[in-house]
């Protein structure tokens, strides 16, 4: 079966390699990702997850079994994407310093017009940061492309204290939730990543 990670994440590529998953293309999602709609946090990455598949799918045309995913940080009811800018990165981290947030991935399997959507929720607290040592987090550059302005794989481990839930699903792809979802379309990443051929 045709994999398709519909993702230009380098960290979802990764994920889905760690997953057992071997031999799948990568195709970006060309889509607006705005995430100022008036929904609950799960309900937008859901939603935008779906779009990402769909846009996908329609590029692509075909039988091949499509995986997308959209990840946002919640805090006080307000959706943090990614910043726009160094000055956006600094707003966002100081924010979230010394203060329990939460982060949503929804994702989309979707193959011949049948599709599944979920999504998860991973609680992260941030010990409390200096201005010094948020810009010189800023200054790392990391902050850039993830949502929240950090990530928990990279300097970002620096400045978190805590989670509750599915860390990957930090990183944006609940590596969990994401493989029970894939057994149900018959990929079944644990006789994959033993070496079997069980991808559809
Ligand atoms: C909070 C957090 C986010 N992120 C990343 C995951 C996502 O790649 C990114 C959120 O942006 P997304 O819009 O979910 O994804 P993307 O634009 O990187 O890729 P695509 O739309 O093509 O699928 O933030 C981390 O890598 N680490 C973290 O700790």
């Amino acid at each position: 079966m045709d994999i398709i990670l519909a993702s230009g994440s380098p960290r979802r590529r990764e994920l889905l390699e760690r997953m057992g998953l071997r031999d799948f293309r990568i195709v970006t999602p060309d889509i607006d990702e705005r995430s100022d709609r008036p929904l609950p946090p799960h309900r937008l990455v859901e939603t935008i997850s779906a779009e990402k598949a769909r846009a996908v799918a329609a590029q692509l045309g075909g039988d091949a079994l499509i995986i997308a995913a959209d990840t946002v940080v919640a805090l006080d009811g307000a959706v943090l994407g990614k910043p726009g800018d160094a000055a956006g990165a600094v707003e966002m981290l100081t924010a979230l310093a010394g203060r329990r947030h939460e982060v949503y991935t929804g994702f989309t399997v979707l193959r011949d017009g049948e599709a599944v959507t979920r999504s998860e929720r991973t609680e992260v607290s941030f010990r409390s940061l200096t201005a010094e040592e948020i810009g010189h987090y800023v200054s790392t550059g990391e902050p850039m492309d993830k949502a929240g302005a950090y990530g928990i794989q990279g300097f970002g481990a620096l400045l978190v204290d805590g989670i509750r839930g599915d860390y990957f699903n930090v990183m944006g792809l609940p590596v969990c939730a994401l493989g029970r979802v894939l057994a149900g379309f018959g990929v079944d990443c644990l006789t994959l990543a033993a070496g079997g051929t069980k991808q559809g």
